[in-house]
């Protein structure tokens, strides 16, 4: 039986070391459709890996990751390290999932529309014709229908990062994980690329993100969930993080984070 309130993604007791020094440690984390999750915490705490074990662009090494029930990257239990390096398996699992990246990650030798057919085509073994206006339909979504036959090169950091929306939208995700999206940008970019965040996120679209814009993540997320040293160690709702008193030290915590203390009106608007 179907239940349209089942998680789409799960992690249950999660590891991951490289070269031995352990980076995610126990991580437990569902999301639901609709939900808007951000990972947030000081550098290195290991927000980055999290996000990439979620679609095994990273190898896990404890613990279990389902999407929408299925088990990615192992054919069965890890304990016994049954490991499958079936690329075939894991891409039909992870499916449901498209990634937006810091780097945006465009091909150079393709004009912007090629960018966004070509992930439809490869991968979704889609026709060219319905793949173009797939491809057409999300570059209107994030205003950059017009640039279609321009070389990425051409464009502004923050019209590239677009495309790379675009190119994951394309793809119908039910889940949209996002990889610090504003991060590479020169400053007077970031608002261009938040607005389409703040827009998909009005359309109901799922999302994980990565991202050190912290007023925007306490606005836009339905969760906030702290990671420090490879752990979750706090995660609820923005108003409940930073309204409640027993939260005090989270507000301490995240006051560099926000380059300045927070106003009481700010913490009245979560
Ligand atoms: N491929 C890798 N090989 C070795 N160490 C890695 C690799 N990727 C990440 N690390 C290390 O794992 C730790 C966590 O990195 P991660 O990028 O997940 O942190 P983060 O919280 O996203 O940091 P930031 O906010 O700076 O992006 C860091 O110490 C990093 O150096």
């Amino acid at each position: 039986m179907s239940n349209a309130s089942a998680p789409i993604l799960e992690m249950h007791h999660v590891g991951k070391a490289f070269a031995g020094n352990p980076v995610l440690r126990d991580i437990n984390l569902s999301v639901h459709p609709g939900e808007i999750v951000t990972l947030i915490g000081p550098s290195g705490s290991g927000k980055t890996t999290a996000l990439r074990c979620m679609n095994f662009l990273e190898a896990y090494d404890q613990g279990e990751v389902l999407i929408k029930g299925q088990l990615l990257g192992y054919s069965g239990n890890l304990r016994g390290k049954a490991h499958t390096d079936s690329p075939a398996l894991i891409a039909e699992v992870r499916r449901p999932l498209a990634m937006v990246f810091q780097q945006f990650n465009l091909w150079p030798h393709m004009t912007v529309l090629e960018n966004v057919v070509a992930p439809l085509v490869l991968g979704k073994k889609m026709p060219r014709h319905a793949a173009k206006h797939a491809a057409m339909t999300a570059l209107n979504q994030v205003g950059m229908a017009q640039k279609a036959s321009d070389w990425p090169v051409r464009l502004s950091g923050g019209q590239q990062q677009r495309v790379g929306i675009a190119r994951a939208l394309a793809l119908e995700p039910e889940l949209l994980l996002l990889d610090e999206p504003t991060s590479a940008l020169d400053p007077e970019r970031v608002e261009e690329v938040l607005d389409v965040i703040r827009s998909l996120a009005k359309q109901g679209m799922t999302m994980v993100m990565v991202t050190h814009e912290m007023a925007f993540a306490a606005h836009i997320s339905s969760r906030l969930v702290f990671m420090a040293d490879g752990y979750i160690v706090e995660s609820g709702s923005p108003r409940q993080l930073f309204t409640q008193p027993e939260s005090e030290r989270l507000r301490i915590f995240l006051a560099p984070l926000f380059r300045r203390p927070l106003q009481p009106e700010e913490l009245e608007s979560l």
